[in-house]
């Protein structure tokens, strides 16, 4: 297996760029997603990767050699896509055997890979079928053991689950994430889903208008999202934004007025703004309790789902406010709402949708 280091590629088709500078180095037995809105670029980067698209410029290494100008096939890698390409005249076992024997793979060495393939993807008893009597999951399974007999350093996924149901996909994102760690291989996932994102990936790389918005763990951009882009992106239901203004700045933070004029002083480092500027505050709606002072809300729709009521209302002048309470907590649609929400809980995004860096906790003193 091997790492995959991505230097400064950009790509144009014609006048259109549609990647900008992207640089990224993912480490062996990595599991990376690439996430992004439609048309953000995350399938050209993963063809550019796979040597089915040529960027305009920049170098692509994989375990460390210089790849940008080799063949897809001698690449080492191996790539699974949305549309499963099977052939449907050939058996399962024909299919997952087809790269090697294009290859001229001896039938020994070729059998055994096949046989190895069908056990990790419980196809075993499935080998003797076509595609056509497969179920779906089924045939993206045998799209994958294509991918597995190859032995590649690093697999590529362009959208694999998009054709399955709900509850299917949910079903492979738990196998994919079992199959990264039985095969311990580097693995580079291209979706537009965040939840395939978060649930399945080491670290995700999010995409805008083909540039990195931020490179880091799920963990690292749901807590501390570097714009308002992937703080909007990251998170179900999304991150509130609200409108606010800049009331004063300290050594020890920023103070902001909330539409409505609730007041916070929040422990963010005050370098791009200024009394006066007008910034935006990301609080999730996991992030806010019931209480006596705080966010007034006016509740519109209510939805009871058992364990948590999704409460969706405005503030101040209309902002939106959506609120993820208790599942039993005394709401009633029509009414008010006081919340609180924690300043630690409270992000800060400049005009130009750049977060305002935490302060540093204050050391204790003993
Ligand atoms: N062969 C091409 N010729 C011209 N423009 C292209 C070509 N392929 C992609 N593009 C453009 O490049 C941009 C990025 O496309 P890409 O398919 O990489 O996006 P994506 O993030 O994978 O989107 P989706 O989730 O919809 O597949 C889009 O604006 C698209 O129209």
């Amino acid at each position: 297996m091997a790492t995959l280091d991505l230097n400064a590629i950009n790509k144009s088709f014609g006048a259109a760029k549609v990647l900008h500078d992207i640089s990224l180095a993912i480490k062996d037995k990595e599991f990376v997603v690439f996430v992004g809105p439609s048309g953000c670029g995350k399938s050209t980067l993963l063809r550019i990767i796979a040597g089915l698209e040529e960027a305009t410029s920049g170098q692509i290494v994989i375990g460390g050699t210089d790849v940008s100008t080799a063949n897809p096939v001698d690449r080492g890698i191996s790539m699974v896509f949305q549309s499963y390409a099977l052939y449907p005249h050939l058996s399962v076992y024909e299919n997952i055997a087809f790269p090697l024997r294009v290859q001229k793979m001896d039938s020994a060495e070729l059998d055994s890979r096949v046989q190895k393939a069908a056990g990790i993807l419980q196809l075993t008893d499935k080998l003797h079928l076509k595609p056509g009597q497969l179920s779906g999951g089924q045939r993206q399974r045998v799209a994958i053991g294509r991918s597995i007999v190859r032995n590649p350093k690093v697999f590529l996924f362009d959208e694999p689950l998009s054709n399955l149901d709900a509850a299917l996909r949910g079903d492979m994102r738990v196998e994919l994430s079992q199959l990264h760690r039985n095969l311990d291989a580097t693995m580079v996932y291209v979706t537009h889903d965040q939840v395939e994102a978060m649930t399945m990936a080491d670290r995700i790389v999010v995409l805008n208008a083909g540039r990195v918005e931020q490179f880091g763990s799920p963990m690292e951009l749901y807590h501390h999202p570097a714009t308002k882009f992937v703080a909007s992106f990251i998170g179900q239901p999304n991150m509130n934004l609200i409108p606010a203004r800049v009331a004063g700045v300290d050594g020890s933070g920023v103070m902001v007025e909330l539409d409505g004029g609730h007041r916070m002083a929040l422990p963010v480092a005050s370098t791009t703004v200024n009394k006066g500027d007008k910034v935006e505050v990301g609080i999730r709606p996991e992030h806010v309790s019931m209480g006596d002072s705080g966010l007034d809300i006016s509740v519109n729709v209510l939805e009871r789902l058992g364990g948590t009521s999704i409460t969706y209302g405005t503030i101040g002048n209309g902002t939106r406010f959506c609120a993820a309470l208790p599942g039993d907590a005394p709401i009633e649609e029509g009414r008010n709402l006081t919340l609180s929400v924690a300043p630690e809980n409270c992000h800060v995004f400049d005009a130009n949708g750049d977060v305002l860096r935490r302060q540093a906790a204050p050391e204790m003193v003993a």
